[in-house]
């Protein structure tokens, strides 16, 4: 079944500037897709029009079903629902997500609380089973502090564990790597990766990166100026690329790979 429905999406500044132009793209229930394209491309402002939340003074046009409901032109109040419930974010800064002046054992309660129903003992019980699913070590102690108290690395796990307490239907990840240490990044990928499958959740992952889209991801969408250049399985957009840009970003990723398989083989 049809979870995520866009059809001719275009986002417009309020002085008409296009940035992103009549994207169309489905996703099923548990089935994953990548964005891939430069910075620029229009991703980001891509997954926000999806969760409707598009910067002030730029507006959607076209539609997005998420769950059925549609998204485009809807107003905030009607929207609070489906965000969290169907769709949650993890952005590349996890700090965009968590509240600095709040505990992290507290920002996870909140959602896993609306959820669950559970209070007192139950919930931190639960908070601390939440940190350890996403493998924080010394979950309680993680709970205590604050964001600026544990690590980068920990902080992103701290994100996706307060994404993942929604049990939403769909996960957007908006390079939610980037930001990290390369061996951080693959334990990170490889979490999402057992996570999302053990739930049977779709996924839009968002990058910039070939290589680290095709670790996520089965298909994935290029993105260039804001439009799709082409879509397809990650394996016949690297074995045959049809449009020039794709090829582009394979070469590089190759180049990418090969590299680092040089330096492992020193
Ligand atoms: N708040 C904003 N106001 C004006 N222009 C914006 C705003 N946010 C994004 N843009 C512009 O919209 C275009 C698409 O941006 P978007 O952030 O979606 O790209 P992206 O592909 O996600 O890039 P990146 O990988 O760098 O995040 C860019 O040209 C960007 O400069």
């Amino acid at each position: 079944m049809t979870l995520l429905d866009v059809r001719g999406l275009t986002v417009r500044t309020s002085d008409g500037r296009t940035l992103v132009d009549d994207l169309s793209f489905t996703l099923a229930g548990g089935e994953r897709l990548g964005l891939i394209g430069e910075s620029g491309s229009g991703k980001s402002l891509t997954t926000l029009a999806v969760l409707g939340l598009l910067p002030d003074g730029m507006s959607a046009a076209g539609s997005v079903e998420l769950a059925g409901v549609q998204i485009v032109g809807v107003p905030e109040k009607r929207l609070t629902g489906v965000r969290g419930r169907d769709a949650a974010v993890v952005f590349q800064e996890p700090l965009t997500a968590l509240d600095p002046l709040m505990r992290v054992g507290r920002q996870i309660a909140e959602p896993l609380g609306r959820r669950t129903g559970l209070k007192g003992r139950d919930l931190r019980r639960a908070v601390a089973d939440a940190l350890a699913q996403v493998r924080l070590p010394d979950p309680d102690r993680i709970a205590r502090a604050f964001p600026h108290e544990i690590s980068g690395g920990q902080r992103q796990r701290v994100a996706l564990a307060m994404a993942l307490a929604c049990e939403p239907k769909l996960l957007i990840a908006d390079e939610p790597t980037t930001a990290l240490d390369v061996s951080v990044q693959a334990e990170m990928l490889e979490l999402m990766d057992t996570l999302v499958r053990e739930r049977g959740m779709a996924v839009l992952f968002v990058s910039h990166d070939l290589a680290v889209v095709a670790r996520i991801t089965d298909r994935a969408l290029v993105m260039k100026g804001g439009r799709a250049v082409e879509e397809g399985t990650v394996d016949a957009l690297v074995r045959s690329p049809r449009e020039e840009y794709t090829r582009t970003l394979v070469a590089s990723a190759r180049r990418l790979e090969s590299a680092l398989d040089l330096r492992s083989s020193r």
